[in-house]
């Protein structure tokens, strides 16, 4: 079974609703490095100061900061995990790549979630995220109700998720991500998932093509 599982996709794709039900489904660690930080703003962090300007304009992180805190949690972590939102660049796929070889660890699959742009813009209007767990899903997943359905926290809109800041995260996917997809086509590694079905349907099969991928130790 995989067990070091990367998710690429653009924003509003579902790789933060499907990656906590992949890892959860395969008992592997999450995570969400757009999480991450959206906590570390929250809490004023030094992480967080430098963020959120950064968060605010839509644009990516440096690679550098970016590298430094994935080393620190890819070091605590004692089994396999999912990884939402790095690598981005090629140079944070670079990075990766050096850890894992240096533990002669290897990553099993890079799943691709794909959806047509007019789609992603619907879901972009319609997404919300508990500050409290950082649970994401649809407005109508709160069935009338306005509690997280994990921790009873209140979900709102994301503060990046205005159109315009839209643009300038794809613009930066487009830019820097879409050479890490490359990349690990190149590398034999890369699977395109279709991610336009609703979150169960999808979780369903994105859960039949992991475990029909093979481990590469
Ligand atoms: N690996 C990364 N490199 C640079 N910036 C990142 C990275 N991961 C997250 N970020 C920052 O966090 C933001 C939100 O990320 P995320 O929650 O994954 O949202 P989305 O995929 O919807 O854009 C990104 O737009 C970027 O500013």
């Amino acid at each position: 079974m995989p067990h070091r599982l990367v998710l690429l996709g653009p924003p509003a794709s579902g790789k933060g609703t499907q990656g906590r039900r992949l890892a959860e489904d395969l008992g592997l660690a999450y995570l969400s490095t757009g999480a991450l930080l959206r906590s570390a703003v929250e809490q004023g962090t030094e992480l967080g100061k430098q963020a959120a300007p950064v968060l605010e304009r839509g644009e990516y992180l440096s690679d550098e900061l970016m590298c430094s805190i994935m080393g620190e949690w890819l070091g605590r972590q004692k089994g396999g995990w999912v990884l939402d939102g790095f690598p981005r660049s090629i140079t944070q796929t670079d990075f990766l790549s050096a850890w894992l070889a240096d533990k002669s660890l290897k990553l099993d699959a890079a799943i691709l979630l794909e959806v047509p742009l007019d789609e992603l813009l619907i879901r972009l209007g319609n997404r919300i995220e508990c500050p409290e767990c950082r649970w994401s899903g649809r407005k109508q997943d709160l069935n009338g109700a306005d509690r997280c359905p994990e921790c009873g926290g209140v979900p709102a809109p994301r503060a990046d998720d205005t159109p315009t800041n839209f643009r300038s995260r794809l613009a930066e996917y487009e830019e820097n991500t879409l050479p890490v997809v490359s990349r690990y086509e190149q590398e034999g590694l890369l699977h395109r998932f279709d991610a336009t079905r609703g979150p169960d349907e999808g979780a369903k099969r994105l859960l039949e093509l992991v475990k029909s991928l093979k481990s590469h130790g």
